[in-house]
């Protein structure tokens, strides 16, 4: 599928988003900074990535998520816990870099800090009822089916 890219910072003009491998589900995401930013233990900024991208097409949207070496050496996730982008939104791309350690985490200019992943989205059409169709598990969750 094609998605409209925009280069906002000029840093990013020589490493377009690209995936890693054939069968990477996802492209990492840089942080367009322009010094180092420390994050102290708890803390969370909106860190731009340099660019935007309009995917167009309702029937997918993009998901940002942790990078999992950082997430679970450093701590360094996301502060919205997976960012969800709209397949009508056109402005910066940004991640929000949270600390979530018990130590500071510093970026680097231009670090992957996070990744992308482009997702199908299905639409629900609500059809409001009085009782559901029966179902195996009917109202049963949070535990119902045990844990062996
Ligand atoms: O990590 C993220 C999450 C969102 N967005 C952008 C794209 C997304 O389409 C838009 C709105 O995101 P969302 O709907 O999750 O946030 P909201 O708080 O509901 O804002 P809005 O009222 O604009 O929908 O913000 C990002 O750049 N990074
Ligand atoms: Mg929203």
């Amino acid at each position: 599928m094609q998605v409209e890219l925009k280069v906002l910072d000029p840093r990013m003009q020589d490493q377009l988003p690209a995936y890693g491998t054939p069968g990477s589900a996802g492209i990492d995401l840089r942080a367009c900074l322009n010094e180092a930013l420390t994050l102290q233990p708890g803390q969370a900024e909106l860190v731009p990535t340099g660019l935007s991208m309009y995917i167009g097409d309702p029937n997918y949207c993009a998901t940002i998520l942790p990078r999992s070496g950082l997430g679970h050496k450093k701590g360094l996730v996301l502060g919205n816990l997976i960012g969800l982008i709209d397949s009508d939104y056109q402005g910066p791309l940004m991640v929000s870099a949270w600390n979530r350690s018990q130590t500071p985490v510093t970026i680097e200019p231009m670090e992957r800090i996070a990744q992308l992943v482009v997702l199908p989205v299905a639409h629900a059409d609500f059809k409001v009822v009085s009782d559901f169709t029966p179902s195996e598990r009917g109202e049963g969750g949070f535990g119902s089916t045990g844990t062996r």
